[in-house]
């Protein structure tokens, strides 16, 4: 795990993980994307990759042992208690514990509150007929929900409900970073339900001093969207494009009353070297081909490098743009990664490397995934391509 203050560009070790070989990618927009071929073919014949996590269901590697934990976030009314008790209703053979997560926000009334021993606060657990549990944690985050292991037994999986106006990036951080502690959790993905009928409006909101409205960062960080509500809404077209714009990673499932197939958004392995890559259209890169795009300061750029990469020039470049806040767009703002994902062949007999980051922690993974030429996916704010490609060739040339 590397992140500004603990980690150095000497002490970073490329291998912190090993992977096994993968199933072949599904990609949940593969449907759509077939009817879309030919068009796409002409529109854009360049293809980029998109790391739609397809599940490793044998349980490989470092997180055999450990529970994955799925982050539910989207925008206040959007469908995620929906999506929720669709889950914990369904046949799935596992045993669930869904908790809603209050994590800095300290929302949950008081009254409803249980104090356990070590001062932390939660609700009685709500015992399901499948098995499932359910219950409200606040603060204290990844000890709290040990916590609750220890007294309830293991659980098979974790679903965590953000609050509407949640920042998911700073709650997935935290699973990130504590299984890097030795937690018993891992996160596995974010997954962001998308009201589409209101969901250009969410996204255009504005906040005071040009922060970033929750909405953005929710589908910016997200490794599934459910577009959910497509039955109040005629032509999907426009908030498909917008979202793919902002996030041209991440595969979008259109849903009514969050219907999805559950294995499209459990066991990811979103955040480890696990994650499969397949391959999606820039058509909606925006930044590539100007697709018209309502906040043009948030989206996706994709960067190609020919051939094996050198590690160390390309941390270099991350570096630079998450620590050191040195890039910038045209205008002059800075930079702002909320999402990075990059598949970087090395020298031979050098493994692949796979590189997941959220905000400005990032780390790497061996992958047995193989490729000729290195890609880098930057979601973010104030990403200007030119510029960001410039900085990466500096890296590369140093
Ligand atoms: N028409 C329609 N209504 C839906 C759909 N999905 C959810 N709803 C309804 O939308 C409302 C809000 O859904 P919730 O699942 O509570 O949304 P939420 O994101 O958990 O809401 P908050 O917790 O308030 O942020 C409920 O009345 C749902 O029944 C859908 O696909 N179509």
């Amino acid at each position: 795990m590397n992140a500004p203050s603990s980690a150095s560009h000497s002490e970073v070790d490329p291998s912190s993980s090993l992977v096994a070989p993968m199933e072949d990618p599904v990609h949940p927009d593969a449907q759509e994307e077939e009817n879309d071929d030919e068009e796409e073919e002409e529109v854009c014949p360049d293809l980029v990759p998109s790391f739609s996590a397809i599940a490793d269901k044998d349980g490989l590697a470092n997180s055999a042992q450990k529970v994955p934990v799925t982050v539910i976030t989207g925008y206040l009314g959007s469908g995620k208690t929906t999506l929720l008790n669709y889950v914990l209703t369904e046949e799935h053979n596992k045993k669930i514990a869904v908790i809603l997560n209050e994590f800095g926000e300290g929302a949950i009334e008081e009254k409803s509150l249980a104090v356990g021993n070590e001062g932390q606060l939660y609700e009685e657990w709500l015992e399901l007929r499948n098995g499932c549990l359910c219950c409200s944690v606040k603060d204290n985050g990844v000890k709290a929900i040990e916590t609750l292991m220890e007294r309830k037994g293991k659980f098979d999986y974790i679903l965590l409900e953000t609050t509407g106006l949640a920042d998911p990036g700073p709650v997935a951080s935290i699973f990130w970073m504590d299984e890097e502690l030795g937690s018993d959790l891992y996160l596995d993905g974010v997954i962001t339900v998308v009201d589409a009928k209101y969901a250009l409006a969410h996204l255009r909101e504005e906040r005071p001093q040009g922060a970033l409205n929750e909405a953005l960062k929710q589908v910016a960080v997200a490794d599934v969207i459910l577009l959910n509500k497509t039955d109040l809404v005629d032509n999907l077209q426009d908030v498909r494009q917008e979202i793919q714009a902002i996030n041209a990673s991440a595969p979008v499932v259109e849903t009514v009353k969050s219907r999805i197939d559950i294995n499209l958004i459990l066991d990811l392995h979103a955040y480890d070297g696990r994650a499969q890559m397949s391959v999606r259209p820039t058509k909606f890169d925006y930044v590539e081909n100007g697709t018209p795009h309502l906040d043009a300061s948030v989206g996706t750029v994709t960067l190609r490098q020919r051939g094996p990469m050198i590690w160390s020039k390309l941390e270099v470049f991350f570096q630079t743009l998450l620590w050191e806040e040195k890039v910038y767009d045209v205008e002059g703002r800075l930079a702002q990664i909320l999402r990075l994902k990059a598949l970087v062949p090395q020298e031979p007999p050098l493994p692949v490397l796979i590189v997941q980051g959220v905000h400005d922690t990032y780390d790497t993974y061996e992958t047995s995934q193989q490729c000729q030429d290195g890609t880098i996916v930057l979601i973010g704010r104030h990403l200007d391509r030119d510029i960001l490609e410039r900085h990466l060739q500096e890296a590369m040339n140093s």
